[in-house]
């Protein structure tokens, strides 16, 4: 199944302008992005990214293979599409433009395994469906859409907007539950989940990048060297 990977390029993740610069950030994106592309490829599946900008120039930071700080950029390997409109109306061009079923799977979910990435794509079996995954705090992180007609409407509420845009169409809808596929990183305390539960580049990129466990009183956070 081709398997789209949104990718914002050139300035992702801000809300984790408090832990981490704009150089940082961008690697780190980058670091996420190769975990997610490693779990789609592992699945059986081949990954298309959908990014903002082309991702062999970048405007800043160092491209790198030998990744050995915090501001060098991960190589990736992977056939890229460069379209610079909005997140819902790059992947909506793609929907389009299909006439197979395509899964969309978000490029910040450094936890997905081969595993989950699986059972995103046999869910919603059946040939005009659409399953969902969705994000903690209501968003979307994956999705299989198989009916022509369905298209995205990412941020507010979307987990919500894509149960209604398929009940719409008349697409039986499939909730994939999965812890894995649920954890986006959008804030510092996602970051947690990552240290806990990663074991590829993005866990790696955070503990050379200094981060560790915050254990308070309350709720565990993260904290940096
Ligand atoms: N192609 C494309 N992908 C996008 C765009 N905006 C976000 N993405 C990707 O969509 C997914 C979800 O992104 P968000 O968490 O909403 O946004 P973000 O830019 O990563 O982070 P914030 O700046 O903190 O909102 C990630 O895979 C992003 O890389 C966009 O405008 N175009
Ligand atoms: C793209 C957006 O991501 P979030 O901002 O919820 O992480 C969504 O899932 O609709």
């Amino acid at each position: 199944m081709r398997v789209v990977v949104p990718f914002a390029t050139e300035q992702p993740k801000t809300r984790l302008s408090d832990v981490l610069s704009p150089d940082e950030r961008r690697a780190f994106a980058r670091a996420m992005l190769s975990d997610v592309l490693t779990a789609v490829r592992a699945a059986g599946h081949d990954p298309l990214v959908v990014a903002t900008a082309p991702l062999d120039e970048p405007t800043t930071g160092r491209l790198d293979a030998d990744a050995s700080d915090a501001t060098s950029l991960v190589q990736i390997d992977a056939s890229v599409r460069v379209d610079d409109s909005p997140l819902s109306t790059a992947v909506n061009a793609t929907l389009a433009a299909a006439v197979d079923p395509v899964a969309v799977v978000m490029s910040d979910l450094p936890l997905a395994t081969p595993e989950s990435i699986r059972r995103l794509t046999t869910a919603g079996d059946s040939s005009e469906g659409v399953a969902v995954a969705p994000g903690r705090g209501g968003g979307t992180n994956a999705l299989v859409v198989r009916h022509l007609d369905f298209r995205v409407d990412y941020h507010g509420v979307s987990f919500r907007d894509h149960l209604r845009a398929a009940e719409a169409v008349g697409a039986p809808v499939e909730v994939v539950d999965s812890f894995r596929l649920s954890t986006d990183v959008d804030e510092a305390d996602d970051l947690v989940e990552v240290l806990l539960h990663g074991d590829g580049v993005a866990r790696d990129w955070l503990v050379d990048a200094g981060f560790d466990l915050r254990v308070n009183d309350g709720r565990v956070g993260v904290r940096r060297e």
